[in-house]
């Protein structure tokens, strides 16, 4: 009490929820002053929460995190095993990763997830391109070129994790897609009229009905606070600050190497630099639409002085409702390999096919033509669920 009647005489701001610690930052989600112990608190409590509320686990569940080796999947598995051995879950975690074979980018992050795999005693599978399906993103981009690559990548991702996860018996893949992702999706979705993607973009589990549902505990958590986080992993372990901001800013050259290297060689879309255009083109499209600008673009621009845009994007698709008059996809298996289609094949066995044929482009695009809708009302408007990708949260 002593101490916090002095810091406050020396004018010494305390946080906002404990009122007795120095605060020390301002979280960006509610830019509320608080002290680095009830930012790791709140921020683990606001994860556990969002899992309690909306019954995302059961007892002696098998689930898999898909890890990338980058910042969200990182803290993910980190929080996850926290909350699971503290609450009591009850659950048996595996970190799951795809290498999608492009050099000098995943083979680097996959790095960082058999480091995890070590530091949380969490068993890892990896699950490859070249053996799923004999050809690696490098290939492909040698074969098919500089554009379009990136459908290649998502629609191989996506099925590739879902195999993984049948390898490993998993009721639940858990994915590090957190609330600016979301945001940025269903303004995506909203912005191309895809009325499929924009009803199921901000639901936390989605795939209920397909071989293995996908939830994402970190819907409602801010990028920014997962970048503030992993500082919790040198407080835990009583690491050597300077040697882990060392570690943290050697990462980010690395990372800033990697993709420089590839915007002048201009390789994968799956790199970051093509992260960047895509906001970018976000930015461009919110720009000219006035009225998107003026309810969402300047709140996502404003979101520095009103947080809570992020969470205003997100409910105003959860709120979407879409009349009983429009057309879904229909969905069925795929003919070829059986995982789950709208059309005779799958998104994967078009491009595949066409792979193999040396025609790498057949399958690119929508599918209208290529491959006709399974029940034969291709004119009816319903667009396959595979046949391209709409923000972050289609990998
Ligand atoms: N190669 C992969 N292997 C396993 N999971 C993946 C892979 N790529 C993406 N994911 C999963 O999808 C989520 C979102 O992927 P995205 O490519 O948008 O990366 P991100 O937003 O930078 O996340 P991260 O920081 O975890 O890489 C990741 O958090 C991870 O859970």
């Amino acid at each position: 009490m002593e101490g916090e009647e002095g810091e406050r005489r020396r004018g010494v701001r305390l946080c906002c929820l404990c009122n007795q610690k120095r605060a020390s930052l301002k979280r960006p989600k509610t830019l509320q002053h608080i002290c680095r112990d009830c930012f790791y608190d709140v921020f683990e409590d606001e994860i556990h929460q969002v899992i309690l509320q909306n019954h995302l686990f059961r007892p002696g569940e098998r689930i898999a995190i898909g890890a990338s080796g980058g910042k969200d999947s990182t803290v993910l598995a980190y929080v996850l095993s926290k909350l699971n051995r503290i609450h009591n879950y009850g659950l048996h975690l595996f970190l799951l990763s795809v290498d999608e074979g492009i050099t000098g980018y995943r083979d680097d992050s996959l790095e960082t997830v058999h480091r995890n795999q070590i530091q949380y005693g969490l068993p890892l599978h990896v699950v490859s391109y070249k053996d799923l399906y004999g050809w690696t993103m490098d290939d492909i981009v040698k074969l098919i070129g500089l554009k379009n690559n990136c459908t290649f990548c998502g629609v191989f991702r996506r099925q590739a994790l879902d195999r993984g996860a049948s390898l490993l018996k998993v009721d639940k893949i858990v994915t590090g897609h957190n609330a600016d992702d979301i945001a940025e999706t269903v303004l995506l979705n909203l912005l191309r009229g895809d009325i499929a993607r924009l009803s199921r973009c901000t639901s936390i589990t989605t795939g209920e009905d397909g071989p293995i549902p996908r939830c994402k505990p970190f819907k409602y958590t801010y990028e920014k606070e997962i970048v503030i986080y992993p500082s919790e992993f040198v407080y835990q372990m009583n690491l050597n600050h300077f040697v882990f901001f060392l570690h943290l800013f050697y990462g980010w050259i690395r990372s800033l190497t990697v993709s420089l290297r590839m915007l002048i060689s201009r390789g994968s879309t799956t790199s970051p630099p093509n992260a960047f255009i895509l906001q970018m083109h976000i930015v461009v499209l919110l720009a000219s639409s006035s009225r998107i600008w003026k309810e969402s673009g300047l709140a996502l621009l404003c979101v520095k002085c009103r947080p809570r845009a992020i969470l205003d994007i997100i409910k105003s698709g959860e709120n979407f409702r879409i009349s009983t008059t429009t057309k879904m996809p229909e969905q069925g298996t795929c003919e070829r390999c059986g995982y789950i289609s709208s059309q005779k094949w799958c998104k994967a066995c078009v491009l595949l096919d066409g792979l193999n044929r040396g025609l790498p482009k057949l399958g690119i695009g929508r599918s209208r033509g290529s491959i006709g809708f399974k029940n034969g009302n291709e004119s009816d408007g319903a667009k396959s669920i595979e046949s391209k990708q709409s923000g972050t949260l289609d990998f």
